[in-house]
């Protein structure tokens, strides 16, 4: 598979075009300020009242209200919660998008599983990072950035990877790595991974080592450290050198206790068999009519589960030892609150 870097890309096919980013969240704020700082003609739309609104503008953006920014946009990036697109596609995005705009995307759920359709006349296409928004400018700032996948819906201009790949060079991703793809994949690995391994899966192993700790009387600092704090440590050699270059630096050991006793954690076989239910809820849309049905709902899920993690003893001990990190100066933490 070809991997796309930077003299790949050409942001000329970007010049003279105007962005609309619509979203000043996590990847909004990230691909807002990158494109800036590349040299994009770019702005930002928000709902007025927007409490993103005064930060956007004070990061040296210009604001407008959504319906306003897009209807001066040759490409508009929606990056807004997946669950509110829809709608503020059919309200906002679609009566003033110009005849041959472009309308792009960071995740391709709302495509994928037909949540919108869009105008024929319109180049679609997606560039997805990797990762955390917050990342995604931390890493462009540091000279570095967060590789992407890029893909295409719709190619009315004829330039639409061209022109995906050039945007994806502007927000740093082509320093990292670009991997074409299409929307059908990128929906499904990334639900996939945030679920099995990222998000649900890594705070289920990091919850089951604390609680066991801690169950079995040692101090929860110590438990923090340990399943917790540690974690991006290791994490952090194996996303410079692999897993054998984490487990060169590890003591012989702890390799040892990792070749022997991981499988009983985790046993490989078992957890293979439960993520292919995961994908298997993706893959059928299952998980997507829930989401959206959640949605209908008002979130409880969402906001149920928010308010059960927020009161796990591994956040108030966690809050307690970062406080005392003055370096931890957390990239979300003024936002977390
Ligand atoms: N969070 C990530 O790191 C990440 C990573 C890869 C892809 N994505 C994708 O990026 C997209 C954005 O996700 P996010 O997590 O950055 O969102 P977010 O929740 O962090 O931010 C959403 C932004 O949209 C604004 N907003 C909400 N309703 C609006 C409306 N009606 N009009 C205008 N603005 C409105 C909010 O104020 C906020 O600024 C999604 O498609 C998501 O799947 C996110
Ligand atoms: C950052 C993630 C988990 O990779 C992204 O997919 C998201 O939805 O936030
Ligand atoms: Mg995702
Ligand atoms: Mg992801």
């Amino acid at each position: 598979m070809k991997v796309y870097y930077e003299h790949d890309a050409d942001l000329g096919f970007l010049s003279g075009k105007k962005v609309a980013v619509l979203g000043f969240g996590s990847q909004g704020h990230a691909h807002a300020l990158n494109l800036k700082d590349s040299g994009v003609d770019v702005r930002v739309g928000l709902r007025p009242g927007s409490k993103s609104w005064a930060k956007a503008e004070g990061a040296g953006l210009r604001v407008l209200p959504t319906p306003e920014a897009v209807a001066e946009a040759d490409i508009v990036m929606v990056l807004l919660p997946d669950e509110l697109q829809a709608a503020v596609y059919r309200q906002d995005i679609e009566p003033n998008l110009k005849e041959g705009g472009a309308l792009a995307f960071a995740h391709g759920f709302n495509i994928h599983f037909s949540q919108i359709k869009p105008r024929k006349d319109l180049d679609v296409w997606m560039v997805a990072p990797k990762g955390p928004g917050h990342l995604v400018r931390s890493e462009y700032v540091k000279g570095s950035g967060v590789p992407a996948l890029v893909a295409v819906h719709q190619d009315a201009s004829g330039s639409a990877f061209p022109t995906a790949l050039a945007y994806a060079k502007a927000i740093g991703s082509a320093r990292a790595g670009v991997i074409p793809t299409t929307f059908k994949d990128e929906t499904e690995t990334d639900l996939f991974g945030e679920q099995a391994v990222l998000c649900g899966g890594l705070t289920r192993l990091i919850q089951a080592g604390f609680e066991t700790l801690v169950e079995a009387g040692y101090p929860p600092e110590m438990a923090y450290f340990e399943t917790v704090h540690e974690v991006k440590l290791i994490v952090d050699l194996i996303y410079e050198a692999g897993l054998s270059g984490m487990r060169y630096s590890i003591s012989n050991t702890a390799e040892y206790g990792d070749y022997t006793r991981g499988d009983l954690s985790v046993p490989v076989e078992e957890t293979k068999r439960r993520m292919r239910e995961i994908l298997r809820q993706i893959q059928t849309g299952e998980f997507a009519r829930e989401w959206m049905l959640e949605n209908q709902a008002g979130q409880p899920v969402l906001e149920a589960g928010r308010k059960r993690w927020k009161a796990h003893p591994i956040e108030e001990v966690g809050a307690r030892l970062r406080a005392m990190m003055p370096f931890l100066k957390a990239r979300v933490l003024e936002e977390v609150g």
